[in-house]
């Protein structure tokens, strides 16, 4: 597994290996011995899935305060997608700054997404579908969001997005208090 660091600590960019031969390829997203062995150790309880059918669409910007706060590892598993990332970790030197990367179903790439972050994504190939593991449960209780266009991030629109009904009423960050700090940062 290639592992490449991005400008927001603790945010890593995951690229498998591919086997391709002429039926197409074969890779490992997740090995959790190889990737202990590169300093990462994650328990994953939980795999998730969605399909976005329109070209545009935002999910986020999410998170899961703790105690049930959750690391996601992302990648696209159909099309294309810009996935985002923003540091909410009070007390961090890179507090309230984001970071996107276009993951696809061609290129393989993974995001590893630690607690302390909100996450998002929007879809840049119609019918795209996003798969991510998760090291805690889904706990609607401590599900959060804040307003996607609130955080100077460039999602490279050229219209309106798609957005779930929860997602459009969501806080802007100005408003927000992050259940998160830098000192509790794994
Ligand atoms: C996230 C989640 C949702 N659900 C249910 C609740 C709801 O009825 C339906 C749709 O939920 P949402 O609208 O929150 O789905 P979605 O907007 O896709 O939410 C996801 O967005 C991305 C960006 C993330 O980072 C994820 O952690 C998650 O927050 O699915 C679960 O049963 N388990 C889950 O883990």
């Amino acid at each position: 597994m290639q592992i490449d660091t991005t400008p927001l600590p603790g945010l890593l960019i995951l690229t498998p290996r591919r086997f391709g031969d002429a039926r197409g390829f074969f890779s490992e997203s997740w090995n959790r011995k190889t990737l202990e062995g590169q300093g990462i150790a994650l328990d994953f309880v939980q795999d998730n899935h969605s399909l976005s059918g329109q070209l545009g669409t935002i999910r986020g910007l999410h998170y899961q305060a703790p105690p049930h706060a959750q690391d996601k590892l992302v990648r696209c598993g159909r099309g294309a997608l810009f996935d985002v990332a923003v540091d909410i970790r009070r007390g961090s030197p890179t507090y309230g700054q984001w970071f996107g990367l276009e993951l696809s179903a061609q290129n393989g790439k993974q995001l590893l997404v630690p607690k302390g972050f909100l996450h998002g994504f929007v879809t840049r190939q119609p019918d795209t579908e996003i798969c991510y593991k998760c090291t805690d449960y889904y706990a609607p209780d401590c599900d959060g969001a804040v307003r996607w266009d609130s955080c100077g991030i460039d999602w490279g629109l050229s219209a309106d997005p798609v957005l779930s009904d929860k997602d459009a009423a969501a806080l802007p960050f100005a408003e927000f208090e992050s259940p998160f700090t830098w000192e509790g940062a794994a």
